[in-house]
């Protein structure tokens, strides 16, 4: 397997006092977008102590025993493991997640009924979760208000349709997985947000389509990896990728990430911001009950595909 080195995109740009410091970091950024659909950062003000935090909490809420996250009630039910519609060995995920709605984290019911013993590790996984969450939310802020100035629009207009509290929030583990080296962690899928960050362990299997082939991603413990989703390519009509991704699982070790996913709510239609518009207008709502339908149905999401005209 091929390992590439992505695009490693220095946020110091960001800030800096030199007009063409800023320009060069920003056209980064949107070159990337639309060459890769994937880049990493580095320098992104995400605080490495508060990161190893939130990675003890995830490896702590993972080793509760599997009933308590299945029935629990836990994290507003947002416990997934495997695939419950596969049909076929290609269709499975050897993974389990937490996919956490962030407008939930801080209701009282997001504990689950039965946890009066764990309420103390909820207590503080809650706290690192809503610190975590924040510091994420102003990073995918920052990527997104460059990508839509880049193309002529004002961050401002952006901020109002991605708040906190339409996001989610993706605590994953991929468990070894002895009987075979073809075993997906994660099927491979491209992100149906407007885009996603993602911490990674040291462990690796992540891999991405670049120019129709399958490429692995080495890890960089300093980095956040960043991917356009399927709502970018939409709005930027097809300027910006939302590219096809997976996890191999790994025979010896477990793995671990966590995925942050910029999302509007459900109400919020996307048309593209140019014309004419590859894509008929939708629903970021309608957009997901078509893609749960689709995994029904098929086994697997179509997406995008299905909304151009
Ligand atoms: C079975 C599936 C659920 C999923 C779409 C897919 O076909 C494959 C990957 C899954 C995933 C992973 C990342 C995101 O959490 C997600 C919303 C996405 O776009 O792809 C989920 C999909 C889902 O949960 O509906
Ligand atoms: O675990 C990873 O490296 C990727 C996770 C991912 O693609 C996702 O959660 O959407
Ligand atoms: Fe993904």
């Amino acid at each position: 397997m091929e390992e590439c080195q992505l695009p490693l995109i220095d946020l110091r740009g960001l800030g800096s006092r030199d007009e063409r410091e800023r320009a060069a970091c920003a056209a980064a950024i949107c070159r990337a977008s639309s060459e890769w659909g994937f880049f990493q950062v580095v320098n992104h003000g995400i605080n490495p102590g508060l990161v190893r935090k939130m990675r003890s909490e995830q490896s702590r809420l993972f080793r509760l025993p599997f009933d308590d996250k299945v029935s629990g009630g836990l994290l507003n039910n947002s416990y997934r493991w495997g695939t419950p519609t596969a049909t076929c060995p290609k269709q499975l995920s050897w993974s389990e997640a937490f996919h956490v709605p962030l407008s939930k984290v801080s209701h009282k019911d997001c504990y689950g009924d039965n946890f009066t013993s764990l309420r103390c590790l909820l207590q503080s996984y809650r706290e690192v979760m809503v610190e975590f969450a924040a510091a994420m939310a102003e990073l995918a802020g920052t990527l997104a208000g460059v990508l839509v100035e880049n193309l002529g629009h004002s961050r401002g207009d952006f901020e109002d349709i991605c708040q906190e509290s339409s996001c989610f929030l993706r605590l994953n583990r991929y468990p070894a997985c002895p009987t075979s080296p073809e075993v997906f962690g994660l099927v491979p899928h491209t992100d149906s947000d407007f885009l996603t960050i993602l911490s990674q362990d040291e462990v690796g299997g992540l891999q991405l389509m670049k120019d129709s082939r399958w490429v692995a991603v080495k890890p960089n413990q300093d980095a956040l990896i960043v991917n356009i989703g399927d709502l970018f390519q939409a709005w930027s009509n097809d300027i910006y990728k939302s590219v096809e991704h997976k996890v191999m699982a790994n025979a010896k070790m477990e793995r671990y990430s966590i995925a942050y996913f910029l999302c509007p709510s459900y109400e919020t239609s996307i048309g593209s911001c140019r014309e004419p518009s590859k894509y008929r207008k939708f629903t970021f709502g309608e957009y997901r009950s078509q893609i749960q339908e689709q995994v029904k149905k098929y086994g697997y999401k179509i997406g995008l595909p299905s909304f151009r005209l």
